[in-house]
């Protein structure tokens, strides 16, 4: 088992959630900077949930992947309402990259609960979500949503903190991250990864890709191995072992886009090849899909635009690119049901 590597920063954002004075606000904001500019990644401390409710949430992981193979495709992904994008998605559906053989890992997919008559839903990522008849509500669904409920205050919380670590020559205001959280897009995964063979160089769990939101909040099972991240300084990929209780926060494109690549958005991947089975959890902030930004750095680039593009059943993000040599660009892909997270 690898340790915790030192590399990786780890942020405690307990000042903001226990509000306490300026200086020790000022003090987070900057390690938030810090770790967004240089990374794009971080673990993230002091975050005020608990270990019981990340448990409870990598439980109801673990619940669902014991359903019969009939029961998960009950709730197949494909029989999600239009473009919601709710529900099972098996293995070997996802790929990364030209080259790669698809991801081994399957998922459940749940967004913000939006009723079936709402004039919105069925549009990308909007809609109900589809919930496995043999899981007891009280079980399941609720504490599912509970703790999406939470992951959105959280979120919440570190868009402010992003925000204030702006440039000041941007003169943009403390809040102007707020609305990317109002009626957001925000899938949140279930993710199994089965024990695999052997590591190759060609299929992983997850392959080599940048997340396409705002932020992702990941949840890791402790004590199991997998999740590597880009590493700039090094040029090299390092393993990001898990530190119980804490959380890997990963910039997404759209935030990168967003702050004119201020906040780097984060290559990562999930290595196969492990004997026991693991569970993650990540909650995706995309954002507010009708909002169209531009850069903040006042360029007049193009950006955030949420301007999805969907073909299919692939979902890119459509907008302006950075130059930025280790940026993956998920619009090449362009396998057959496999949407860009
Ligand atoms: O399972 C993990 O640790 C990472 C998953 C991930 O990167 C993703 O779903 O985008
Ligand atoms: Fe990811």
């Amino acid at each position: 088992m690898s340790t915790v590597n030192e590399a990786i920063p780890t942020v405690d954002i307990s000042p903001f959630v226990k509000n306490a004075p300026a200086k020790a606000l000022l003090e987070v904001v900057k390690a938030v900077r810090h770790a967004c500019t240089t990374y794009g990644f971080f673990y993230l401390v002091g975050h005020g949930i608990s270990l019981e409710e990340q448990n409870q949430a990598l439980e109801c992981a673990k619940l669902f992947f014991t359903l019969s193979q009939e029961e998960k495709m009950d709730v197949w992904i494909k029989k999600s309402l239009g473009k919601s994008h709710r529900g099972y998605e098996p293995p070997g559906i996802q790929t990364h990259q030209k080259g790669l053989l698809p991801d081994t890992k399957e998922a459940f997919i749940i967004g913000a609960e939006v009723p079936e008559d709402d004039p919105e839903a069925g549009t990308f990522s909007t809609g109900p979500n589809l919930w496995p008849k043999s899981l007891p509500a009280d079980k399941f669904r609720n504490p599912i949503m509970e703790y999406q409920g939470k992951m959105l205050e959280l979120v919440k919380i570190l868009l402010k903190i992003l925000a204030l670590g702006l440039p000041d020559e941007w003169g943009c205001p403390p809040d102007i991250f707020d609305e990317l959280a109002i009626n957001p897009s925000m899938p949140m995964r279930l993710l199994h990864y089965a024990p695999h063979a052997a590591q190759t160089d060609i299929q992983f769990g997850v392959g080599d890709h940048t997340d396409f939101g705002c932020i992702a909040v990941l949840l890791q099972e402790p004590n199991r191995e997998g999740l590597q991240v880009w590493y700039p300084p090094t040029e090299t990929w390092i393993p990001v072992p898990v530190k119980e209780g804490s959380y890997v926060i990963n910039i997404g494109d759209m935030m990168q886009k967003y702050t004119a690549g201020y906040y780097r958005s984060a290559r990562h991947r999930v290595v196969n090849g492990g004997k026991e089975h693991r569970y993650s959890v990540p909650f995706f902030l995309n954002g507010q899909l009708k909002l169209n930004c531009k850069a903040l750095d006042g360029s007049g680039v193009e950006t955030v635009d949420v301007d999805v593009d969907v073909l299919g059943s692939v979902v890119c993000v459509g907008s302006v690119d950075l130059p930025r040599e280790d940026h993956h660009d998920d619009e090449e892909v362009e396998e057959e049901e496999s949407v860009c997270e």
